[in-house]
């Protein structure tokens, strides 16, 4: 028995379903999960000492590769200090700046400890601001795990198709209006019939169906849409913040969202999430305003330590040069696979990537559910047995960052050209 093995059974016994958060228990690729002893730049290595080139890169946030150096030492030098205050400290200070200066449609933000809290506490914002219950969310988009956006839901609970979450109240989601993604007509119609809709949510580059790019006009016809009916438009860039450019899709796609929704790469690996948006609103917040949002760890000054010297470092990178190498990979990717006789589909943007089983345009989460379950996992399967570390799901996406090296990208066509279906 491996040492993963051991150490999951050893898990299951304490820990539900033996992991922290599901997607990680690899059941629907009928896999157990590999434990990971340590990491560095694009490579992990597992408690079995085997090495692993990393394309999910902890969900994102390792934009800069994992345990970057000079990271490590911004962490190190905060903890010599103490590692929380529960009081204010310059660090938040100075991130919340650092966020405010690359985000366009951010002028204050308040920081949390996730990427849930982030859009919970928008949310309610949204609800406060405009006096209004209702959100519209997109099939297959994944907000995190607060009630109201647990209504066909991506990401994990795609995966384990779980249609509704025991737990979640009826009155609750009753608030939560769906439309499919990339489809204003839907938003429109919802708008017509419902005059309660305090906030529109969408992952302006979807992540959690796969990767779904916006269609073109998708973002902008929202834009108008929450501005006709008096509603907030909220861009959740948990994932695509920092990564589909410096200033996040919005400023990829020119688009101004009410509020943005981040996480990830802001806390360079440790648990952070922000919310943040124009002054007006975000000022409705306590104590200046009366919409309740608090945290005992919020501003930790170890994450907030990481996250400034993530976002100091990631000013310089070459963005458009990442996003080059990686369609250069991804298309060699989905040709090794279609020259095997497979149907492919290949998303992209920026540095993440979908290689979706089937032959048809994937542009939503019904055409994302058109992908071969079977035969993906036999694909996760495969890479891994070669040493190349995927999201062990068709409903996630591939992160790529500016430490994989040619040789790491060879390698892992390597592994895919020596796969048999
Ligand atoms: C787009 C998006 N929003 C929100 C979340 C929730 O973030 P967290 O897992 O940090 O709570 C995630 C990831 O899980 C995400 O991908
Ligand atoms: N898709 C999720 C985040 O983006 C995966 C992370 C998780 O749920 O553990």
């Amino acid at each position: 028995m491996s040492v993963s093995q051991e150490l999951f059974q050893q898990a299951a016994r304490v820990i539900p379903g033996g992991v922290n958060s599901p997607v990680r228990a690899c059941k629907s690729v009928q896999c157990e999960p590999l434990f990971i002893a340590s990491a560095q730049g694009s490579r992990l290595t597992t408690e079995d000492g085997r090495e692993m080139i990393d394309f999910v890169m902890s969900w994102g946030p390792m934009l800069l590769g994992h345990n970057h150096p000079e990271v490590a030492t911004a962490i190190a030098a905060a903890a010599a200090k103490g590692t929380s205050f529960g009081a204010p400290c310059r660090l938040e200070v100075e991130l919340a700046q650092a966020v405010v200066d690359a985000v366009p449609g951010i002028d204050m933000v308040r920081m949390v400890n996730s990427g849930t809290e982030a859009t919970m506490s928008a949310l309610r914002l949204a609800r406060g601001y405009t006096g209004r219950n209702g959100v519209i969310k997109f099939h297959g988009g994944y907000h995190g795990h607060a009630d109201s956006f647990l209504a066909s839901a991506g990401s994990g609970v795609a995966t384990q198709s779980i249609p509704g979450t025991p737990g979640v109240p009826e009155d609750v989601v009753r608030h939560t209006h769906l439309a499919h993604y990339n489809d204003l007509e839907a938003v429109r119609r919802i708008f017509e019939t419902c005059g309660d809709v305090a906030a529109v949510i969408v992952e302006p580059v979807a992540g959690n169906m796969g990767l779904v790019p916006p269609a073109p006009g998708f973002l902008e016809g929202l834009r108008a849409l929450t501005r006709e009916h008096g509603a907030l438009l909220i861009f959740d860039e948990v994932i695509t913040g920092f990564r589909v450019s410096f200033g996040g899709a919005q400023a990829a796609f020119g688009i101004e969202p009410d509020l943005t929704c981040l996480g990830k790469i802001i806390g360079g690996g440790l648990p952070v999430g922000a919310y943040g948006g124009r002054r007006e609103i975000m000022e409705k917040i306590a104590p200046s305003g009366t919409v309740y949002q608090a945290g005992t760890l919020s501003g930790n000054p170890l994450a907030m330590a990481a996250g400034l010297a993530t976002l100091r470092l990631l000013a310089g990178q070459d963005y458009a040069g990442l996003a080059a190498r990686t369609e250069v990979f991804s298309l060699e990717l989905e040709n090794i696979l279609r020259g095997k006789g497979l149907p492919v589909w290949r998303n992209q943007i920026a540095s993440l990537f979908t290689i979706f089983f089937t032959e048809m345009p994937v542009t939503d989460f019904p055409s994302a559910q058109k992908g071969d379950a079977r035969l993906f996992a036999s694909f996760y399967r495969q890479m891994r047995e070669r040493g190349v570390y995927l999201a062990p799901s068709g409903f996630e996406c591939a992160f790529t960052s500016f430490v994989h090296s040619e040789q790491d990208l060879e390698r892992a066509l390597d592994a895919a050209r020596a796969a048999r279906f």
